[in-house]
């Protein structure tokens, strides 16, 4: 009942247009009750009395009354469709709005295909109650209480007789809403799984090539397919059950009113025109009892819809912002780690982690794959809340900083480039979308980006596809550096974001980048000494603890792990070239 009460709740918001709505909705069944009447009095006193005075008024307010259904129809189904469309467009950017807000330990739990599903599919779910459900609820609602009233009052017999058996239509119709509601609810389940399988299946589509994977793939993809027919065939065969014994027990009024109503008329207790108007009276009545099982099945459909809809827009992010943020009008960039120790869920990741990082100062991050470079540079921006110790930035425990204050100063290269399906100028401007297009070009040149993006056909205005289709890995690193580096931020974060370029591009990268990383703090996570080895302190992480800390020389002379990784790097360099220095 919550559920629906929310629903309403948006629905509500246009108020005037669902009041409106209803009126014409009111007024059209109006109409409907008035013409079995019309054709009682057509029957009893035009036909059998033979006052033929009053065909033409009869037959013109039948006519009447038909032009003016046609008209609130009309009028009542785009009313309608309108606040559902409405609410749809508030609803979907409710949750998308949302979906912004929430945390990264939100999307490590959720499936992209599944949160697909809840913004199309089941928010269309909650569209259709209100455009279908709700019209056809408070229509046959109507219908039944006025119905029950006019027939009781025309007949109570024959309405007894005509009516015994709608208490059975009304248990076949809730038993079939009983079993098609959990079938429903398992379509939707379904539907999000196969929208999760090709979604995952396009955007890997390169993996699967390079795997020759497709088989798997599409048996995969089959599988889930499969079950979304077998599930959508059971419903159908639930309602294939129950429908037509619902059709057989309408049809059986039906027979009870002609059978009993003829012998009534033949015995002169009622008029002709009474079992006709009875009839065209008993279809209002036995509708709204067929669709009774129609009507609970779109309403539990929307309290599914809904209940998976509300569950995302009430789920708050991990990440919760306090209510008298810090956002100062200055900001140095000064990052310190005091005793950090953070889990991912209940896996440990990093132990006690102490990093000093004055304004302006350059800190390496080195270490194995897994050791924890990635996990410690989210908690800079505060995308995961560390499980003991603080982050400060300028001083300032990054839980007491407003996120967009903070976020605002941070120019991050993520590991993993995500280009947009935009523009090479629009994917720069990204990181400042208020920037020049000079400052678009000179952010290209310190990337090293500017000369293969000259080379593209349509230059910065050549459209990359999404997740930047059509360019090398390199290159679309240059790019998302290029973003960074335009938001002119004083914190920068580097995750591994030479990795794709080549030695050459690198050293000329960090030469351009050497005279920007000027009065900001830049960490540099990477994986070649090259990288990192002009950094004011190179921290080398093991299994999530700080084994090494040091400039380039003082590790070298510690002769430990970075030593070590440096010996194996620069093995056939010293041997070839050993005076060249890399940077
Ligand atoms: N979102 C996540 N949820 C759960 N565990 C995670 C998540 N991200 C990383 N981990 C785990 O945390 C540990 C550290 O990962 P992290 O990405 O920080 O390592 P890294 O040093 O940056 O590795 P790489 O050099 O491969 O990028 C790994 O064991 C990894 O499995």
């Amino acid at each position: 009942m919550d559920i629906l009460k929310r629903i309403m709740g948006y629905a509500w918001r246009y108020k005037w247009r669902l009041i409106a709505a209803t009126v014409f909705l009111l007024l059209l069944i109006g109409l409907n009750l008035v013409t079995p009447y019309l054709s009682k009095i057509l029957v009893d006193d035009v036909i059998r009395g033979g006052r033929r005075s009053l065909l033409l008024p009869i037959l013109l307010a039948i006519l009447g009354c038909a032009v003016c259904k046609g008209i609130f129809l009309y009028i009542r189904s785009y009313l309608f469709e309108d606040v559902s469309q409405r609410c749809l467009y508030d609803l979907r950017n409710s949750m998308y709005t949302h979906l912004q807000e929430l945390s990264f330990s939100f999307y490590d739990d959720n499936r992209i295909g599944e949160l697909m599903s809840r913004m199309t599919g089941d928010i269309e779910g909650i569209r259709m109650f209100l455009v279908v459900g709700l019209p056809i609820l408070l229509e046959n609602a109507i219908y039944f209480i006025g119905t029950s009233i006019v027939l009781f009052s025309m007949n109570v017999k024959l309405a007894l007789v005509t009516l015994a058996i709608l208490p059975f239509i009304g248990w076949t119709a809730f038993k079939l809403n009983k079993n098609i509601g959990p079938a429903y609810s398992e379509i939707r389940e379904q539907q999000a799984n196969l929208s999760t399988a090709a979604q995952e299946n396009i955007a890997g589509v390169r993996v699967v090539r390079a795997f020759a994977r497709e088989d798997y793939e599409i048996a995969k993809f089959k599988k889930e397919n499969r079950l979304n027919m077998e599930k959508n065939i059971n419903a159908g065969f639930i309602w294939s059950k129950y429908f037509p014994l619902i059709e057989f027990l309408s049809g059986f009024c039906a027979v009870a009113l002609i059978g009993y109503g003829g012998w009534m008329v033949a015995t002169g207790e009622i008029s002709l025109g009474t079992v006709v108007a009875f009839n065209g009276y008993l279809w209002m009545l036995i509708m709204p009892v067929r669709m009774l099982g129609w009507i609970v099945n779109v309403i539990s459909q929307a309290i599914i819809s809904g209940k998976r809809v509300f569950n995302v827009l009430d789920t708050g992010s991990s990440i919760k912002e306090k209510e008298d943020a810090y956002c100062p009008s200055e900001f140095r960039g000064d990052v310190v780690f005091e005793n950090v120790s953070f889990c991912y869920k209940e896996q440990p990741v990093l132990f006690n982690i102490n990093i000093n990082a004055p304004a302006g100062k350059t800190i390496g991050i080195m270490g194995a794959t897994g050791a924890g470079k990635t996990s410690i540079i989210n908690l800079i921006a505060r995308f995961y809340d560390v499980t003991a110790g603080r982050v400060l930035v300028d001083g300032v425990d990054v839980r007491d900083w407003k996120l967009s204050a903070l976020r605002s100063q941070i120019g991050i290269v993520m590991q993993d480039v995500f280009l947009f399906s935009d523009t090479v100028e629009g994917n720069i401007l990204y990181g400042n979308p208020n920037a020049t297009r000079e400052e678009v070009i000179e952010a290209a040149k310190i990337a090293c980006a500017h000369d293969f993006i000259m080379e593209m056909p349509q230059g910065y205005d050549t459209i990359i596809g999404e997740r930047g289709v059509g360019l090398s890995g390199g290159q679309k690193q240059r790019i998302a550096i290029a973003r960074a580096i335009i938001k002119n931020p004083k914190i920068l974060i580097m995750d591994d974001c030479t990795s794709a370029v080549d030695m050459e591009t690198e050293y000329q990268i960090q030469q351009a980048l050497q005279k920007l990383m000027k009065g900001r703090t830049t960490f540099i996570i990477a994986h070649r000494i090259s990288s990192v080895r002009n950094a004011d302190e190179i921290i080398f992480l093991e299994n999530g603890k700080i084994v090494e800390r040091g400039t380039h020389e003082e590790l070298l002379a510690k002769r430990g792990r970075y030593y070590e990784l440096y010996r194996q790097q620069y093995k056939d360099f010293e041997e070839f070239q050993p005076k060249r220095q890399v940077m």
